[in-house]
Formats: C-alpha cells, sequence, structure tokens
C-alpha cells in the first residue's frame, strides 16, 4: 500500500481524478448552458474587469457590519457606472456585469423594478422628460407598494392620489401609520425617486383602485426628503440578511405633483379629472411579471453555484470507514450524499433552460403588449405565477440542502452559502407571497378546465402552458404505471400532465359541492407548475441532439432525473387520482426509486465537470470550501 498522502495533497489528487474521470466535454456544455460562445466570451472579458477592482473583493465581506456593508454597496456601485460609462457598456453588458458581481446592491431595485416600470408604463411625456436620467442612473428609483397593513391584498392599500383639476396636480397624501410605506428596497437611505402605488381619487370623489404615480423623494441638491415627505430605514433583516439594501419606509403629508407623472401610458385622467380606463385591468402587471420572469434565471444560477460548491467539496471530503487503499470515502460517493446532491444539478440545468424560455415568451407577450393586444397577457400572468413559486420554493430548499451535505464546515460563513441563502431567502414572500401566487395559478387552471369541460371545441384554443387539459376530452385514457415507464421520458411527462389534468378536474367539478382540504391550492398549483415544465424538459432532451453524444446522454441523464425526482415528490398525488394503484405485480415506487438510484450512478462520475461547466471562478462563487482545485482545508485556514 502506498504512504498515505498528505491530506492537501489528497484533496488536489481527488479534485484531479475526478476531473480526470470526466467524460464531456466542459466547453461544450458551458456554452449551451450560457446560449453560445458568445455569451460566455461576454461573461469572462467583464469578469475580467471586475477582477481587478480592488473594491469588488470579497474576502472581507463577512466581518463587515450593516452600515459598513451599505457603505461598500454604495462604493460599489458607483465603480460599476464608472466602469459602465469607461467601457461604454450596453444594457446587455451592464446586466451581466451586475450579475457576476453577485452583490446584493441598493441600485439592483432601480434596475430590476423601477427602470422597468418606467419603460412598460411611462406615458411618451414621462418618458421624453425623465427617461435619459433613469437610464443613466443620474436618478436611483425604487418601486414603493407595500405598506405596514398591506402587502398582499393591493386593492386595500391606504396610500391616496387624490387629482386636483384646478392645478392639474395629483395630491399624494398617507392618511394613518399603516398606510406608511414599508419594506422598499433602496427607499431607507439611496433612493431620489419612486414609483409609488396609490389609490386613485377623481375629483367627484370616486376612488378608481390603485394606480402608479412618478414622485421625486429627496432633493438632488443635497439627498434630503423634500417637503412632506418622511423616509427612513426600516432596520436589519432576519439572520442580518441583505445587510446591504436599504429596506425603507415612506410617509406622504399632501405631496403635490404634475397631473403628467402618473404613470399612464395605459389608463390616464384628462385635464378636467376624467378617467380613462386601460384596455385592459391586468396591462399594469407588466413590471411585476418582468421582474417575476427574471426570477427563474436567477434561482437557477443560485442553485448552479450551491450545487458546485457542495459537489466540490464533497468530492474532496473524505469520511467513514477505510477502503482498500487506507483512504476513507468520499462524502459524495455516499447514497444519502449524492441523492440529495444531484438532483439539485439537474434543477439547476433545467431552469437555466427555462429560464431562457420564459424571458423570450414575455419578451414576445412584451411587443403585443405594445400593440394593445392583451390576448397573452392572462396565461402568461399564471404561468409566471406558478413558475415564481417553483423556482423560489427549490431555490431556498435547494440551497440549505446544499449547505446540510456538508456538515459543519458548511456553517461557516467561508462555505459561502449561508449568505447565499439568507439573502435569497425572501425570494417565497417579495413579488407575491408564494402561498397566494398558488391561489392565482388555481384560479387560472380551472376557468380553462370549466371551458374544456364544457366546450369540446375549447381544447383547440388551449394556450401551450394549459395544454395538459387536452387529456380530459374523451378518447384519452392514462397508461398503466410499470417498471419501464420510469425509463420512457414521454411516459413521465404524460403522467405528470395526467396528474395535473385529473387534480384539476376533480377540484373544479366537486367545487362547490365538497368540502376541500386546507392544502388544496398549493397541491395544484404545484402539479399545473410542474407539467408545464416536464413538458418542457421533454422538449429539452429532444433538443440535446444539437449536442455531440456524449454531452448529450450526460446532459440527458440530469433531465431525466429532473422529471424522476418530480415524480417521486408527486407520488401521493399520483396515487390519489388512482394514476398508480398497487396491483399485486410488483412496486412502482421502489422501481422509481432505483430508476433514480441508476441514473445517479450514472451522472456521478460528470458531477464535478457538470459543475465546471457553470464557469464560476474561485472569484466568483467566493467559497473556501468551492475551490476548484480542491485544496479546500488551506483555502478555510487562509481566511481564519
Ligand atoms: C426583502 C424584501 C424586500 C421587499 N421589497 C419590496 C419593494 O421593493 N417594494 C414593495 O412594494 N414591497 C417590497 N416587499 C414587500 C413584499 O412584496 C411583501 O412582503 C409581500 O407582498 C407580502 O405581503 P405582506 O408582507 O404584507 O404579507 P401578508 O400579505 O400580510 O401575508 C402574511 C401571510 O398571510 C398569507 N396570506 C395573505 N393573503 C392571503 C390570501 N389571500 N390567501 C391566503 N393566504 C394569504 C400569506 O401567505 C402570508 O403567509 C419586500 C419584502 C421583503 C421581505
Amino acid at each position: 500500500m502506498a504512504p498515505p498522502m498528505d491530506v492537501n495533497q489528497q484533496t488536489a489528487a481527488d479534485m484531479g481524478a475526478a476531473r480526470s474521470r470526466t467524460s464531456i466535454s466542459v466547453q461544450i456544455v458551458r456554452n449551451y448552458l450560457y446560449g453560445g460562445q458568445k455569451q460566455w466570451d461576454l461573461r469572462e472579458r467583464l469578469e475580467k474587469i471586475l477582477i481587478q477592482e480592488q473594491l469588488f473583493g470579497k474576502q472581507q465581506r463577512e466581518f463587515l457590519g450593516r452600515t459598513d456593508q451599505y457603505i461598500r454597496a454604495t462604493a460599489i456601485t458607483n465603480r460599476l457606472n464608472e466602469l459602465r460609462r469607461i467601457h461604454s457598456w450596453s444594457a446587455e453588458e451592464y446586466n451581466t456585469a451586475t450579475s457576476l458581481l453577485s452583490e446584493i446592491l441598493p441600485i439592483s431595485l432601480h434596475d430590476v423594478a423601477f427602470q422597468p416600470v418606467f419603460l412598460g408604463q411611462g406615458s411618451p411625456a414621462l418618458m421624453e422628460n425623465y427617461w435619459d436620467l433613469v437610464n443613466e442612473k443620474g436618478i436611483q428609483g425604487c418601486y414603493l407598494q407595500t405598506e405596514l397593513g398591506h402587502g398582499t391584498n393591493v386593492a386595500r392599500l391606504e396610500t391616496t392620489s387624490t387629482y386636483i383639476p384646478e392645478t392639474q396636480e395629483f395630491e399624494i397624501n398617507s392618511p394613518s401609520l399603516t398606510s406608511t410605506k414599508w419594506w422598499i428596497g433602496a427607499l431607507g437611505k439611496s433612493a431620489t425617486h419612486g414609483a409609488v402605488q396609490a389609490k386613485l381619487i377623481l375629483p367627484n370623489g370616486k376612488d378608481t383602485g390603485p394606480h402608479l404615480f412618478f414622485v421625486q423623494l429627496r432633493s438632488l441638491e443635497d439627498h434630503k426628503p423634500l417637503p412632506g415627505i418622511i423616509v427612513g430605514d426600516i432596520g436589519p433583516k432576519a439572520g442580518g440578511g441583505m445587510a446591504a439594501q436599504d429596506q425603507g419606509f415612506a410617509r406622504f403629508d399632501h405631496v403635490r405633483i404634475p397631473r403628467t407623472n402618473m404613470f399612464s401610458k395605459f389608463a390616464e385622467v384628462t385635464k378636467e379629472g376624467n378617467y380613462i380606463q386601460p384596455p385592459h385591468a391586468k396591462l399594469s402587471y407588466g413590471g411585476m411579471m418582468y421582474i417575476r420572469a427574471g426570477m427563474i434565471p436567477s434561482a437557477a444560477w443560485t442553485i448552479a453555484r450551491a450545487a458546485t460548491v457542495a459537489i466540490r467539496y464533497t468530492t474532496v471530503r473524505r469520511q467513514g470507514e477505510l477502503d482498500t487503499n487506507g483512504l476513507e470515502r468520499q462524502v459524495l460517493n455516499y447514497p444519502s450524499t449524492y441523492y440529495r446532491l444531484l438532483p439539485i444539478l439537474s434543477r439547476a440545468f433545467v431552469l437555466i433552460e427555462l429560464g431562457r424560455y420564459t424571458v423570450k415568451a414575455l419578451d414576445e407577450m412584451q411587443q403585443r403588449l405594445a400593440n394593445r393586444d392583451t390576448s397573452l397577457l392572462p396565461e402568461m400572468h399564471a404561468l409566471l405565477c406558478g413558475l415564481k413559486v417553483l423556482v423560489s420554493t427549490h431555490g431556498v430548499s435547494d440551497i440549505e440542502t446544499a449547505r446540510r451535505s456538508m456538515g459543519g464546515h458548511g456553517y461557516s460563513a467561508f462555505a459561502g452559502l449561508g449568505r447565499l441563502y439568507i439573502d435569497y431567502l425572501p425570494a417565497a414572500t417579495f413579488e407575491g407571497d408564494n402561498f397566494v401566487l398558488d391561489g392565482q395559478v388555481v384560479r387560472a387552471a380551472t376557468k380553462l378546465c370549466n371551458a374544456v369541460l364544457s366546450s369540446t371545441s375549447a381544447v383547440t384554443k388551449l394556450p401551450p402552458p394549459s395544454a395538459y387539459l387536452r387529456l380530459l376530452s374523451a378518447n384519452s385514457t392514462p397508461a398503466p404505471v410499470t417498471a419501464s415507464t420510469w425509463h420512457d421520458v414521454s411516459s413521465v411527462v404524460f403522467l405528470l400532465e395526467w396528474r395535473a389534468a385529473l387534480m384539476v378536474k376533480n377540484f373544479t367539478q366537486t367545487q362547490g359541492k365538497a368540502e376541500v382540504d386546507a392544502n388544496i391550492n398549493q397541491r395544484l398549483a404545484k402539479a399545473v407548475t410542474e407539467a408545464f415544465v416536464a413538458v418542457q424538459v421533454g422538449e429539452m432532451i429532444n433538443n440535446l441532439t444539437t449536442l455531440p453524444s456524449e454531452d448529450a446522454n450526460v446532459v440527458g441523464r440530469l433531465y431525466r432525473l429532473y422529471l424522476l425526482t418530480t415524480a417521486e415528490s408527486a407520488l401521493v398525488d399520483l396515487f390519489s387520482v388512482g394514476l398508480i394503484h398497487p396491483t399485486g405485480a410488483g412496486d412502482p415506487t421502489q422501481d422509481l426509486r432505483l430508476a433514480i438510484k441508476a441514473l445517479c450512478l450514472g451522472i456521478l462520475p460528470n458531477a464535478i465537470g457538470l459543475t465546471d461547466a457553470f464557469g464560476f471562478s474561485d472569484w466568483s462563487l467566493d467559497s473556501a470550501l468551492g475551490v476548484s482545485d480542491g485544496r479546500v482545508y488551506e483555502a478555510l485556514w487562509q481566511r481564519v
């Protein structure tokens, strides 16, 4: 037996050995994930610029208090903007640079919430006066919707905007403590302007419900709040999360703004005080839909980070009984570890692809909206509600699963996943609380289901995300589930579609007639969204023919793992609706679990190669346990 290696050499050797087992072309799979060599080159070119900036170094971050984190974030924002000007970055280059930084910055609210509202809902006059300032970050915006008293129930917001025809102004007012705007990102210290959601009151006293108004909050001379406005920071967040962002509050005491400051691309108030209705009630959802669509790639890359760190660390971490070489077992090789981590890896791949699909679909809808064609709106709204819930639920649980897979060292800030988790956590609440959004998915699904059940022609008009309801038309019957079901992609996709169709049908038919369980919305929304994603994954597998065969094989295994682990989490539903039943001839659930294990074992030799394909540099990952050379103990020691 060879003498035992120094542990540090061993970790590096383990990482090297794992890389040499890789059968895929990391470069080809990486380009596939980035949507082409061009996108990867862009990322690499920008990262080279960012790494040179001492200010963007991450190593001291964990030692800073909240104030210093905010000051650092502000300095980073300023430098980022300088770089944008120096290098004449396009919007795409700027967005890529910000995502590469992977920092919580106050300016992100301007970029993801305020600027899209301006672009999507600003009237031509507002655009002419302010767009250059907004686009060049000459002012910093925030989005003020939530109040102390109401978040989900937007209809009950209390802030008012009353039109005064004599002066052609709106008067913004916070009539009570509970009408105070609360939780508003970048409002505490940074923002100069905001898009304020307020109930529009017409001169005749009629309340037309919440509308958006462009309001200057702070002086551009000395940054002090303007007269009649009280603003401040709402304090530290749970677990010290999002410390560098200044979530704030605001109260308005009869603050006047010009009539043209209403975001009136769709709904408008005339000089005389008459209200012009928007062509579609949900037109103003555009901004929120844009943010929700962006949450899919953002969750995907967050999960990819967590997977990379945990898979790298568990590859070099050895623990347990000695093998024939006198070495302890690599933690990733324990079934209980790879069963936790490889499904996370598979979700990162699926959600990265799905993100691209959704952003494209949203662009198409926005183009139609520009021509006042609202036909795609309701379906897109429901789809994005479901996807937002799905990705943020996975995001939160996957980061924590990855952290726990690393044992005690995973709890060190230097592992990098604690920060990722605590900063990602509120994604389950903002942009619509997940449990509330489930209700929206169910409402849209039952409406379409009712149409399908009452008219055969409705099937031909189903929008693509609801195609699963076609199964409810006559002559369709689900195939029985057997051991071979789990080895056939289209059978698993069908099964997940059938599950959604039958669950929605059962619910629709019993609505109002039978008692429903308390968890119905969550189960239905999950089934509907997972059916949609399963169809997309089926397409992704079909499209893998563009890759060389070994790369397609390995990525295809990941996609199948996604489908099977989704089916595994759906087993209770599959039993409930009678798609799986004990036949006495074998146990399809055990067949499913063995198929998952077999897929995991097939993926395992490529686990490191697949995480390398995400293309994270050590600078970007900022994790002592996720270092690419595997020398985790030295990296941790250096940090300490
Ligand atoms: C980090 C962070 C950043 C944020 N940034 C912004 C921002 O920049 N701008 C902004 O305007 N807002 C922002 N928010 C606010 C966020 O949008 C709200 O927190 C969110 O909409 C939920 O509203 P709420 O907090 O009032 O919760 P509530 O609506 O009070 O919900 C409380 C509970 O009640 C349940 N519930 C509520 N209504 C229903 C219902 N109809 N059916 C079933 N269950 C229900 C929810 O599921 C939840 O469990 C931010 C929040 C956080 C945490």
